[in-house]
């Protein structure tokens, strides 16, 4: 099979060769299509591998009907419609970690250069003024750092502006106290952080929360003569506001590697003389685009070869070591989810799923996934994925519960899983038996011990001599050979269970045939 990789903004040759050097992958690099292009290109990928530059819509998402992954060499994802993206069941990848080193390097480099007007001054030189009194700067010794955004880079930027001896108080959603004092920094409010920072620097991900974060308001908070630092995404800081208080004296520089709207060639912030400028540059290194594009490729390959993927945007990331330990039952958890759903025809109001023994001690949402995918796949088609199982049942307002239990019933591990319907509770249990596989053990309170796969079919009868010989004497007569059969009954001579498996599908007039018989109540055939 021949994955088709569609590579839309320009991304190290290091990461690409990674992909080359699998025969299956097609790499397709094309950098500079229009948005309608794109749209014609995108149907016939698998993967698309972008960085800031290509915006990836829910339009563009809803023609890409082969597109499985969407990996971003770098971290920001706010290019990308994500909700579209897990609708569609199409995971996100990025490369969160290799590029943090440049972009606080990048940061350090805006706030030295803004702190003594470097660019401004090279500029006047180079139109032949010799001018020292106009780019007299500020030093940076005992001014305060406003880190707002105290993540991987922010971390970074802040043990670099201490070593300039620079005081730092930083905010972030998670910073704790404790956590401040232990990396050197003061804690604050963001009220706070404004209100004290002689330079304010900005390091969160663009977000409904962090939109115009710093905006006409929080300038007013500020210092007079405060210095704005925005390395991280245009738009955290509401570009007319920051117009407004450089003319107003409030904020004496700037300086930008992001804007609102990119690319530009004209910009406002551009005219003013308190403002210096990058084009997106904050990942520009040699070493960053290395490192992206080798982990995001990676990624990419992992995921279209039947691999697990290290960074995913749209799906929890599960460490290796845990993965290693469920990934055995994911097969079993999907296997229970899709021979569930064959014994309901009423719709689904709730799910419980009861982990149980060695299960109760293990991170288990991957496996509630595999399960709800189980669960969908019989009437929402193979569409349905990890990414997007959730998405789809919560869409379809399924409520799912996750149980730990200790109960084992003589298992080491047992993984239970029980459908509501209005009128109805319809319920399954498996385990994995060491080195036999998935057992389905349980179907509602009826013990079993089969092998969830093949065809087979469930029978509800009235336990009476004789109704085992009709009913194979009936399925031999269709040519369906039994391959394994299990009965177990509630009471002597009261409702009880067949369990087969058998060589073929069981097809609509052996089914008809079987219903006659007077002591067979129903019969469902599924398909694994
Ligand atoms: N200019 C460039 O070329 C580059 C820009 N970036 C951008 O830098 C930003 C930060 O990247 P990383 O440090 O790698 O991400 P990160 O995820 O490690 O850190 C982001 C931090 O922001 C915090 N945060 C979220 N909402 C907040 C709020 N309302 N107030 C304060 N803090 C909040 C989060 O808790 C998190 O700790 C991203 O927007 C990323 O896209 C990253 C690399 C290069
Ligand atoms: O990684 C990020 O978030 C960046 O902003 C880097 O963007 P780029 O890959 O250089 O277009």
């Amino acid at each position: 099979m021949t994955f088709t990789v569609l590579i839309t903004d320009p991304l190290s040759e290091e990461g690409i060769q990674t992909l080359r050097d699998n025969a299956q992958m097609n790499i397709v690099v094309e950098t500079a299509l229009t948005p309608d292009e794109l749209e014609l290109r995108i149907v016939d990928a698998n993967a698309l591998l972008v960085r800031s530059q290509t915006q990836v819509t829910a339009k563009l998402i809803s023609k890409a009907s082969n597109l499985k992954i969407i990996g971003r060499a770098g971290v920001g994802v706010d290019n990308i419609d994500l909700d579209a993206a897990t609708e569609h069941g199409i995971i996100v990848v990025n490369a969160p970690n290799g590029n943090t080193n440049s972009a606080a390097e990048h940061t350090m480099a805006m706030i030295m250069a803004l702190s003594r007007k470097i660019p401004q001054a090279f500029l006047s030189l180079k139109n032949q003024q010799w001018d020292r009194k106009k780019y007299v700067g500020v030093e940076l010794k005992n001014k305060t750092l406003g880190v707002i955004g105290l993540g991987r880079i922010g971390a970074e930027v802040s043990y670099r502006a201490m070593g300039q001896r620079m005081k730092v108080i930083a905010y972030d959603p998670f910073l704790t106290e404790e956590k401040a004092v232990a990396m050197g920094v003061d804690y604050g409010t963001v009220e706070e952080v404004i209100k004290k920072a002689d330079f304010i620097t900005v390091h969160t991900p663009l977000l409904k929360e962090t939109k115009h974060l710093l905006n006409a308001e929080a300038f007013q908070l500020m210092k007079p003569g405060v210095q704005i630092i925005n390395c991280a995404r245009g738009g955290i800081i509401d570009e007319d506001a920051l117009y407004d208080a450089i003319l107003s004296k409030k904020v004496s520089g700037a300086a930008l590697d992001v804007f609102e709207e990119e690319p530009f060639l004209d910009h406002k912030l551009l005219q003013l003389p308190e403002v210096i400028a990058t084009p997106h540059l904050g990942a520009s290194t040699v070493e960053a685009q290395e490192n992206v594009a080798v982990d995001v490729c990676q990624d990419v390959l992992n995921f279209l070869t039947g691999g697990v993927v290290s960074n995913p945007v749209n799906l929890p990331s599960v460490p290796r070591d845990i993965l290693n330990k469920i990934e055995p039952y994911f097969n079993l958890a999907e296997k229970l989810g899709s021979f569930l759903i064959h014994l309901t025809e009423e719709v689904i109001e709730e799910v419980n799923i009861y982990y149980s023994g060695d299960l109760s001690e293990v991170e288990v949402a991957p496996l509630t996934r595999n399960t709800i995918k189980g669960l969908l796949k019989r009437h929402l088609g193979d569409h349905v994925n990890d990414v997007n199982a959730l998405y789809l049942a919560e869409r379809r307002g399924i409520t799912i519960h996750e149980n730990k239990t200790s109960t084992t019933k003589g298992f080491t591990n047992l993984l239970t899983v029980e459908v509501k319907t209005k009128s109805e509770k319809r319920s399954v249990s498996g385990t994995l038996l060491n080195g036999l596989g998935a057992r389905i053990v349980k179907v509602d309170h009826y013990s079993v011990d089969f092998t969830p796969v093949g065809h087979i079919l469930v029978i509800h009868h009235k336990d009476q001599p004789g109704v085992i010989g009709r009913m194979g004497s009936l399925l031999a007569k269709h040519t369906i050979n039994i391959a394994t059969m299990q009965v177990d009954r509630a009471d002597i001579g009261g409702d009880a269970i067949m369990m087969l498996t058998i060589d073929k599908h069981m097809e609509k007039e052996a089914m008809e045939e079987l219903l006659l018989l007077e002591e067979i109540y129903d019969v469902t055939a599924i398909d694994l």
